[in-house]
């Protein structure tokens, strides 16, 4: 049985048999968010299932590959679909994507997701920056043996989301004209939807939105130091808020809908990424 430092090893060696140069940004693209991929120029294009120990994409609007290239004058590596708790993979299956970013060279890292709006005072379609997370997904990424080559046994996590790189973040927004939230972006198992009362929670605990995934990267990214920002698509508000039941087909359609204003925001981003 191979263990996870020889895992990344192999899916490293695969990886780098593909592209001839080391990505130092990575991308992950949540629901509906797998567009942006395509503004990659010089694509190339590796399929996870093509990857030694690399899990595959289930979930509709997650293609299931990554997708390096150029982006804005940087080598970048794409997640064109992520990997989700409640998809039954395991946190070393969800966050090993991560560990192999950084083996290749990845120095910084965005992370993208659709979430449910808590505070009432975001409106579907707005974009939101991360400025911390609640993990209350009922399990932590680095749970079991710790690689002390890969991070240290207890992480500090006082700052996963970059507040240097989340303020340059602002000042672009405001010269680009886009309406950009911030807040606490909380994970939640899934993958059913919360409950009316589990929103009034997350709003009680602070949590200005809720979601499925993102904070297992984050966490396993922060343990392997690179630097973390996280980027919610304010898909639709949380259960309860509005009297209407909650689709993921609404989720997608709403990531679409924002889609240019999205990808404007990320490719003015990819060059402060440093
Ligand atoms: O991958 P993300 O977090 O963007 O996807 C969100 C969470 C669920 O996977 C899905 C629910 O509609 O959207
Ligand atoms: N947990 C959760 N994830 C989402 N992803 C998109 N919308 C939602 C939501 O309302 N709740």
């Amino acid at each position: 049985m191979k263990n996870l430092l020889d895992k990344i090893q192999e899916a490293k060696s695969y990886i780098e048999s593909k592209i001839n140069f080391a990505p130092e940004v990575g991308l992950v693209l949540g629901s509906g968010l797998g567009v942006l991929a395509e503004e990659i120029e010089n694509k190339i294009i590796i399929k996870y299932e093509d990857i030694p120990y690399f899990p595959v994409s289930t979930v509709v609007g997650h293609a299931g590959q990554f997708v390096c290239g150029d982006l804005e004058g940087r080598k970048v590596i794409a997640m064109q679909g992520r990997f989700h708790f409640y998809e039954g993979y395991s946190m070393e299956e969800i966050t090993f994507p991560i560990r192999i970013m950084k083996k290749i060279g990845v120095k910084n890292l965005l992370l993208t997701n659709a979430a449910g709006g808590v505070n009432e005072a975001y409106v579907p379609g707005d974009l939101m920056i991360i400025t911390d997370h609640i993990n209350m997904s009922g399990v932590n990424p680095l749970l079991g043996k710790n690689y002390d080559e890969l991070g240290p046994r207890f992480p500090d996590c006082s700052e996963i989301y970059n507040k240097e790189i989340n303020n340059k973040i602002f000042e672009i927004a405001k010269k680009l004209d886009i309406r950009l939230q911030k807040g606490v972006y909380q994970m939640n198992s899934g993958p059913t939807y919360e409950t009316p009362a589990e929103v009034r929670f997350a709003r009680i605990i602070g949590a200005d939105a809720v979601g499925m995934s993102t904070v297992t990267e984050a966490v396993v990214a922060r343990h392997s130091d690179i630097k973390v920002t996280g980027i919610s698509c304010i898909t639709n508000m949380a259960a309860g808020i509005l009297d209407q039941p909650l689709h993921h087909g609404e989720v997608v359609e709403t990531a679409n809908m924002v889609k240019k204003t999205f990808i404007n925001l990320v490719k003015n981003i990819i060059p402060i990424l440093k």
